[in-house]
């Protein structure tokens, strides 16, 4: 079967990512979604764990899949809380990421999103990054979307939670990391032109 009519399952339990990543791949690609709370996976490799992270959901799923997962590294802690800081958000919320790089001067972090795609459980995942450079400010914006409020990217005077929706899609993690997934896709055949209906 020609991979035109095939469906791609996006794996997550986070409705705002499925959400912003939807908008950024734009309805040309054939995704579907299927909420699953995938486990929280250790390691010192950001790649290693989405890698593995896609081999469950590849089973899960029994065909090709899209999983994501996103960490937020601090360059004075030498990238921590980078893959945990989901816990690290849920127990501190965001002005605990704040009073975290108290006792440093250099407040720099990154964004760092890498989806993983696998064509199914016997296949090996692939990892693509997308990292975005910025700055951990105080809390400043709308508190709908994890930890948006702290992060201020570089050339940027407003927080990923104060900027519009679609300036954050121009430079974000997401957005870079997804520049990659879209080649890809297209170069497997994935993506349905208009005029192929
Ligand atoms: O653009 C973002 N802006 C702000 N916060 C963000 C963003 N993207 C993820 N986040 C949060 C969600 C979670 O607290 C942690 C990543 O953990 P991560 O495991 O990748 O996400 P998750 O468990 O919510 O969903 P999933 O089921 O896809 O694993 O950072
Ligand atoms: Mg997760």
């Amino acid at each position: 079967m020609s991979n035109i009519t095939k469906k791609i399952v996006f794996v997550t339990g986070n409705p705002k990512k499925l959400e912003e990543t939807l908008a950024i791949l734009g309805n040309t690609f054939p995704i579907e979604s299927k909420k699953v709370d995938l486990p929280e996976l250790q390691g010192d490799s950001p790649g290693d764990i989405s890698r593995e992270k896609c081999r469950i959901a590849a089973k899960e799923v029994n065909g090709p899949v899209l999983i994501e997962d996103t960490c937020l590294c601090f360059n004075a802690m030498k990238g921590l809380p980078g893959p945990y800081i989901k816990w690290f958000l849920d127990r501190l919320q965001p002005e605990g990421l704040h009073k975290m790089l108290e006792p440093w001067e250099d407040k720099s972090a990154y964004a760092l999103c890498n989806f993983a795609y696998s064509e199914g459980p016997d296949h090996e995942p692939i990892v693509f990054e997308g990292r975005t450079e910025g700055i951990i400010v105080s809390p400043r914006g709308p508190r709908n979307f994890g930890w948006d409020p702290v992060f201020q990217p570089d050339g940027f005077e407003q927080t990923y939670a104060e900027m519009d929706k679609s300036i954050k899609h121009t430079i974000s993690h997401r957005t870079r990391s997804l520049a990659k997934v879209k080649e890809f896709l297209r170069s497997k055949g994935y993506e349905q032109t208009p005029s192929s209906n």
